[in-house]
């Protein structure tokens, strides 16, 4: 079969094959707005901050910008943050997700990343308040990115093109046997937001 042909149909959650873990890739999330519309809103609406983190004892800025909302607590990198009430248009991507995924979520963490130079380090979504089998739903909107899975133990790598609108499904034991990241890129990229939708237990 074809690569092409696992994702014809643009808004069916279909199973990506993976070992060890579960992924599922839709290209476009039944929202009744334009991803571009979507995209503009989250960008205005917003409170991005420049979050620090510490890298072998020093400080510096991450590099891309982030907000927490929600209704539940999360702990990252040894800080606590406290979320900020879901958004109306968040609520509505959040009850689009659990439609397509069939999962709930009770907290959503936003990326900006800016241009290409933006970017997130290699990393699991595994803390222990998300569960040992955590569904983890990433939309994208904006610039399409590239969406790299590498295996803990074996020498796999898979890459996935993220572009505007698109849904994909992280389950199953993939945070435990896989990391994942966003590289930088040297070609120019325009903006592009990216909700990752939890289950804080
Ligand atoms: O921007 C992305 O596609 C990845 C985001 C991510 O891995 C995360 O928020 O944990
Ligand atoms: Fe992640």
């Amino acid at each position: 079969m074809a690569r092409m042909d696992l994702f014809d149909d643009a808004t069916a959650l279909t199973a990506i094959p993976i070992e060890d873990g579960r992924l599922a890739f839709q290209q476009r999330l039944d929202l009744d707005l334009s991803p571009q519309d979507v995209f503009c809103r989250l960008r205005d609406e917003t409170d991005w901050r420049a979050e620090q983190i510490q890298v072998w004892g020093k400080l510096h800025l991450q590099p891309r910008l982030s907000a927490w909302h929600g209704t539940a607590r999360y702990r990252y990198s040894g800080k606590t943050f406290e979320p900020q009430p879901f958004t109306p248009l968040q609520l509505h991507i959040k009850q689009a997700v659990e439609l397509a995924t069939g999962c709930r979520f009770n907290s959503v963490l936003l990326n900006y990343y800016r241009d290409e130079r933006d970017s997130m380090g290699f990393h699991a979504d595994d803390e222990p308040e998300l569960g040992p089998e955590p569904a983890i739903a990433s939309v994208s909107f904006g610039a399409p990115r590239t969406f790299i899975l590498k295996h803990r133990t074996v020498p796999k790598t898979v890459k996935l093109a993220l572009g505007d609108g698109c849904l994909l499904l992280m389950a199953g034991t993939l945070q435990r046997h896989w990391t994942h990241g966003i590289n930088k890129e040297r070609t120019a990229r325009g903006p592009r937001i990216n909700l990752t939708f939890r289950l804080i237990l």
